[in-house]
């Protein structure tokens, strides 16, 4: 049976042979899927942005991974085991370059790797079949788990509240319902009536040109706002709660995500508004203590001097483009995840979480 979430574009689907991957850059005028099928393909559609968010990063990577053995194969029939099992290692290894913070990249290769020697005592073609399943395991769980995250993060809204969120945490940055965007897919399907505000989200306008784009897709009420409006609709007493998602959240409950973030988590706690982080497991990393040792993406300049398809600043002006911003876990009211909500004292109830 069709459902809402149905209507929301996916970033990425299996056809076939190869993976078919929405431009993101293109939304929301254009709606075009590329065709992937090698390893270089999946790197450059994560670097470009033409696949983003921390779970579709992931996802797509795994893809990538399944390239690298079924390339490799076919242009060495004869090959080993062994030689196959080095390519996807060095492949892996390629593909972990192509972005640095959003830390689910690096769990799904770690998953792949690790399948690859689960797969060691097969041959060729079977190691690479076992990839593939592995990747599409990795996008089906993936629905699922977000779809968990968006009950969860239900209870904490009623129906007739205000919810602000930034950036893009929906279908488009996961292979469905989203993260911080879920519960506003859950809640419309159950009649409970949000509205829900979206930050813009300069420089590239993940919330103008993705959020706005599937919520209204869906039926969502959502209104569009610039990033400088955020503390406006808040004062005007619009907003009664923040939900954002994360690329990665360190041990001590630090969050890394999109740049403007920190600085709706500071309006929030001013506001006496809850700000909440919505985010898979696989996206709280506690090998890294917080968010100080979290790499910051920093993209090019033209992000910010050549939006809008023209120059928006002087010519060789200075420029500095962090594409994420850390918000300091005590200006977490909770996180949420597929196996519930943890709050303030999450610190030390992060772990338990794992077990
Ligand atoms: C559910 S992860 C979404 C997360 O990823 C976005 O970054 P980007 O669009 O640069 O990949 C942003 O930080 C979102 O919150």
């Amino acid at each position: 049976m069709s459902t809402l979430i149905d209507k929301v574009l996916v970033s990425l689907r299996w056809n076939a042979d190869h993976l078919e991957l929405l431009d993101q850059r293109l939304l929301p005028e254009e709606i075009l899927y590329l065709n992937l099928t090698q390893v270089a393909e999946v790197w450059e559609a994560i670097r470009q942005l033409k696949v983003r968010g921390a779970p579709a990063i992931g996802i797509a990577a795994a893809y990538g991974v399944h390239f690298a053995a079924q390339r490799f194969i076919e242009s060495n029939p004869s090959t080993s085991i062994q030689d196959v099992i080095a390519e996807v290692k060095q492949q892996a290894e390629y593909l972990a370059t192509s972005r640095p913070t959003a830390v689910n990249l690096f769990w799904a290769l770690d998953r792949m790797k690790r399948r690859t020697e689960t797969l060691c005592s097969t041959n060729p073609s079977e190691l690479s079949a076992g990839l593939l399943v592995e990747a599409q395991q990795i996008q089906s769980e993936d629905e699922e788990t977000n779809r968990m995250i968006g009950e969860h993060a239900l209870t904490l809204f009623e129906s007739g509240m205000g919810v602000l969120t930034h950036c893009n945490a929906g279908g488009l940055a996961t292979a469905k319902y989203g993260t911080a965007l879920a519960p506003f897919y859950l809640a419309l399907e159950k009649g409970i009536d949000l509205k829900v505000f979206a930050d813009e989200t300069r420089p590239i306008l993940q919330g103008a040109r993705l959020t706005a784009f599937e919520l209204q897709q869906a039926g969502v009420d959502v209104t569009l706002i610039c990033d400088n409006m955020a503390g406006m609709v808040m004062a005007k007493g619009w907003i009664q709660a923040v939900i954002v998602g994360t690329d990665r959240v360190a041990a001590n409950g630090d969050v890394a995500n999109k740049i403007g973030t920190y600085s709706v988590a500071v309006l929030a706690k001013a506001h006496n508004i809850p700000f909440y982080v919505a985010c898979p497991l696989s996206t709280i990393d506690l090998n890294t203590p917080t968010g100080e040792q979290i790499p910051i993406e920093e993209r090019h300049a033209d992000e910010i001097t050549q939006g809008f398809g023209k120059r928006t600043a002087p010519q060789g002006i200075k420029v500095y483009n962090p594409a994420f911003d850390i918000t300091p876990h005590e200006y977490v009211t909770a996180i949420i995840t597929e196996k519930g909500i943890v709050r303030p004292s999450y610190l030390e109830n992060l772990p338990k979480l794992f077990n």
